[in-house]
């Protein structure tokens, strides 16, 4: 075990730490140094004398990192003392793809020994790497320790190194792994995760059994197919309703009700395994909407550009400006997924939105919720739906009356759908 670490520990020294000490400024970025820094200290800032310690985790298994990086925050939350803040700590390799191991910092202002009791014991029983903090010497450096566990179950530390400043990287660390992690490029990328679930989501079993009797659709459907896409409340529902009565077209949604069993219980999932879950849903959408379109126009209500705005808004942490550049690969539309003609995106200010929302008094997801207190995050998801690409979304002001959204929408068809 202990060589195993320390084998690891070699390999840190081409990673940089990020520690998101405040979502709306960049993260502090450090590097791990045998020798101090001349530069000024990193955490100076933004600790003050408090005890401080990381925690990221230890396996090479994506399913199990990801369920056991969900639970710990839960874990953390119970049982470390109040005082205790927790924050999003990422290790990664600047600007390499897939190089982003996730895991929390602690700020400590208990002055007790509970904390370093339920590390000790989270060290020992569960996959993951402990460090402490510690500022000393005149000039107040900050070092790194690596805790280890003894053979007799007592916990020492391993290895100490210098924490030094390092550069504020090209690509934000939480855009480095969306793909394949957040979201899925192709069917079979989505399933396979959905696979290695069987056995710990029973629920998973069912729906690859929905999703192996799925229609295959063609590339190109007889009528066209036109895709409703915007947040909750600006007026999807009601404007796909109508929609579909104008054009004599079949309405059809993504996930689609055959999935309604079991949505609630992914969207507890962490996001490895709940976006997979909606990839699949579109894959579900796109057999129905090939075997619908042969006989009419096809009204989608969400679709490809809900998953991976969604997935991508929910992913990058902080700023607007951390969304990867327009152009990006992550923006890109999965080749074996139906293309539709065309893509509707409906904006509304944020206040007329909250309007409707509160007109309609419905329950929200917790995601909703989370749109309402967090503008940014709105922003961002708005922001994603506009770099999709292949098609990309034509935006819609959904702010008029119901009857001109519709008029304005079926102008916009006729024109580029010739219907
Ligand atoms: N153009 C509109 N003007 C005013 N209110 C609207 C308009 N479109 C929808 N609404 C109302 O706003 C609320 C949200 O609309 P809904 O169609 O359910 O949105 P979504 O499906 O996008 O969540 C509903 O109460 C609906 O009656
Ligand atoms: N095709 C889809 C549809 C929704 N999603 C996800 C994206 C968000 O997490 C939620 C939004 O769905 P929600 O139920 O809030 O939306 P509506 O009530 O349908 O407007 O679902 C998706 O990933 N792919």
């Amino acid at each position: 075990m202990a060589r195993r670490m320390m084998s690891r520990l070699g390999q840190w020294s081409s990673y940089v730490f990020a520690v998101d000490f405040d979502t709306n400024s960049d993260p502090i970025y450090f590097a791990l140094a045998s020798k101090q820094s001349e530069r000024p200290q990193v955490f100076r800032n933004v600790l003050a004398d408090e005890m401080c310690y990381s925690l990221h985790v230890q396996s090479d298994d994506k399913i199990e990192r990801a369920k056991f990086y969900g639970g710990l925050k839960k874990k953390l939350s119970k049982e470390l003392p109040p005082e205790c803040t927790i924050l999003e700590m990422s290790i990664f390799q600047p600007n390499v793809k897939d190089s982003v191991i996730k895991g929390y910092f602690l700020k400590d202002a208990s002055k007790s020994s509970a904390t370093e009791r339920v590390l000790g014991e989270l060290l020992r029983n569960d996959p993951v790497y402990v460090c402490s903090y510690l500022c000393g010497g005149e000039d107040r450096q900050w070092s790194q320790h690596l805790w280890s566990n003894t053979e007799d179950g007592w916990v020492e530390v391993l290895e100490k190194y210098c924490v030094v400043p390092a550069e504020k990287p090209v690509h934000h660390p939480s855009t480095l792994n969306i793909i394949n992690y957040d979201v899925f490029y192709s069917f079979e990328d989505a399933y396979k995760v959905l696979q290695q679930c069987v056995d710990i989501i029973p629920e998973s079993k069912a729906v690859l059994e929905l999703v192996d009797q799925r229609l295959k659709s063609k590339e190109k459907t007889d009528f066209p197919v036109i895709v409703i896409e915007g947040l909750d409340a600006t007026g999807k529902t009601t404007l796909t309703e109508s929609l579909t009565e104008a054009l004599g077209a079949t309405l059809l949604k993504s996930p689609p009700q055959c999935l309604s069993p079991w949505r609630a219980r992914f969207d507890t999932e962490p996001p490895l395994i709940r976006r997979a879950f909606y990839a699949l849903g579109n894959y579900l959408t796109a057999g129905q909407i090939g075997q619908e379109a042969r006989q009419a126009p096809v009204i989608v209500d969400r679709y490809w550009h809900s998953t991976a705005a969604y997935a991508i808004a929910t992913a990058v942490g902080g700023k607007l400006g951390n969304l990867p550049q327009a152009g990006s690969e992550v923006y890109g539309w999965p080749g074996d997924l139906l293309r539709p003609s065309l893509v509707l995106m409906l904006s509304l200010s944020s206040q007329e939105r909250m309007r409707r929302l509160q007109v309609r008094g419905q329950d929200k997801t917790m995601e909703e919720e989370e749109l309402e207190a967090n503008h940014l995050f709105r922003q961002k998801v708005e922001e994603a739906y506009q770099r999709i690409e292949g098609p990309a979304c034509v935006t819609v002001d959904a702010s008029p009356s119901p009857d001109q959204v519709l008029q304005q929408v079926l102008l916009l068809i006729r024109e580029k759908c010739h219907l």
